[in-house]
């Protein structure tokens, strides 16, 4: 009798795994919903608070509710004296996604409220963990310059007062927009790898904190998020846009994969691109710094290139990695930026999941040695 080998999926490619009211790729327009609002117009209209709360409730916020789910945040910025003083303790040489792991399980170990599993307590915990981790990223930026932390200023929004915990300041209004805009973009994509992951670890019915942990470790690989800080270094590697085709053709010829290029849905271009490679272009424009056009120049050539000879277009991470530099945030720091955005999908998609659950446990297909008799010990 011949059985048929089932049909394989690797990298679970083209698989449906399940359905989600969270956030779609509409493919014939290339355009990206989130709760079915074109993330674009959000992105020029709304800020990431309400963001926030559009991806969590379902529906953005009115003025009343906007302003509670603000105050709400800004109570929960800082951090006890035991977190921080844990997490700093960590030592330099491991990655800054190592101490933001390290600190959501730190959070889930000392979170003394009951994990019910409840919608609200999910809220509840998904706000605390919003609040928080820009004041874990902020911190552990300024002890690798050696230097203090700022604790959080309960009277500015999210994004300024980022900046102000980084760097004891708040930039022009341009770029702390550019800012926003990319925790906007950054914010939810469905069942990428990290949201996959989230869902996978929800579905045994274990903890947000768990499931939030083990998505931190997805999202730095540099196949996933860890590429807007890979695009940085490849950037520094290059040096000069005059060498951007030379080197692009080495790298392809030794089978390298460019970082920030490419993805798994869109085959024509990210639809997040676009918008986020406007706000770099009035960065560097507003910068009117001869460096950082030259930076630009070689953005640019390089994005040329690597379309002429592959026909492969940027994802997010290409104009992201760039302007995060430009803003001043330290290489290393980028990945956790895009934590501090996604925590917010991946928390929804952490509610939507139990809200309907089913154990993720997909089948292999077994290509190991046939069934075979143990040998005697000798
Ligand atoms: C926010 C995000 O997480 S976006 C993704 C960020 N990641 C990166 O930028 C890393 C670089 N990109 C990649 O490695 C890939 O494009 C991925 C992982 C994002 C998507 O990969 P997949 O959907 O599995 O596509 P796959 O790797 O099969 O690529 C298809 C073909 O395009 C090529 N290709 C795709 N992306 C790249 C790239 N960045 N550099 C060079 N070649 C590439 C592959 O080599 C492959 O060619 P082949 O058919 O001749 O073997
Ligand atoms: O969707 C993906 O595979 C990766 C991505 O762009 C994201 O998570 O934002």
């Amino acid at each position: 009798m011949t059985t048929t080998a089932p049909e394989v999926h690797r990298g679970l490619a083209g698989v449906v795994a399940d359905t989600t009211r969270i956030s779609t790729v509409i493919q014939e327009t290339n355009s990206l919903t989130y709760r079915g609002y074109p993330v674009q117009d959000l992105a020029a209209r709304r800020s990431f608070e309400e963001v926030a709360h559009l991806l969590w409730y379902g529906e953005l916020p009115d003025p009343a509710r906007l302003r509670d789910f603000r105050a709400r945040e800004r109570a929960l910025r800082p951090l006890d004296r035991t977190t921080s003083e844990l997490l700093a303790r960590l030592p330099e040489t491991c990655h800054p996604m190592d101490v933001l792991r390290t600190a959501v399980s730190l959070f889930g170990a000392e979170d003394p409220t009951e994990d019910d599993g409840s919608p609200a307590a999910h809220r509840a915990k998904s706000l605390t963990l919003l609040a928080r981790l820009p004041t874990v990223v902020a911190a552990d930026q300024r002890r690798r310059r050696g230097l203090a932390p700022i604790p959080p200023d309960p009277g500015l929004g999210y994004a300024e007062n980022f900046f102000h915990m980084c760097f004891g300041s708040v930039p022009d209004p341009e770029t702390v927009r550019c800012f926003e805009i990319s925790l906007v973009l950054y914010a939810e994509h469905s069942f990428n790898a990290s949201t996959f992951t989230a869902r996978v670890v929800t579905s045994t019915l274990s903890d947000l904190y768990s499931a939030v942990t083990a998505a931190v470790g997805a999202l730095k690989g540099p196949l996933h998020g860890g590429a807007n800080e890979a695009v940085m270094h490849m950037l520094d590697e290059i040096g000069d846009p005059g060498r951007a085709e030379e080197w692009l053709d080495g790298a392809l010829a030794a089978k390298r994969k460019i970082m920030g290029f490419g993805h798994r849905v869109y085959r024509h271009g990210d639809s997040r691109v676009p918008i986020m490679q406007d706000a770099l272009d009035r960065l560097v424009a507003r910068a009117a710094d001869p460096g950082v056009t030259r930076k630009a120049t070689l953005h640019a050539a390089l994005r040329e290139a690597m379309l002429n000879r592959k026909g492969i277009h940027p994802n997010l991470d290409y104009p992201a990695g760039l302007a995060y530099h430009l803003m001043g945030f330290d290489t290393p720091a980028f990945t956790p930026l895009f934590v501090m955005s996604r925590i917010t999908g991946w928390t929804a998609h952490i509610t939507e999941q139990l809200a309907h659950n089913a154990l993720i446990r997909p089948l292999a297909s077994y290509d190991g040695p046939r069934q075979r008799p143990v040998p005697a010990p000798e």
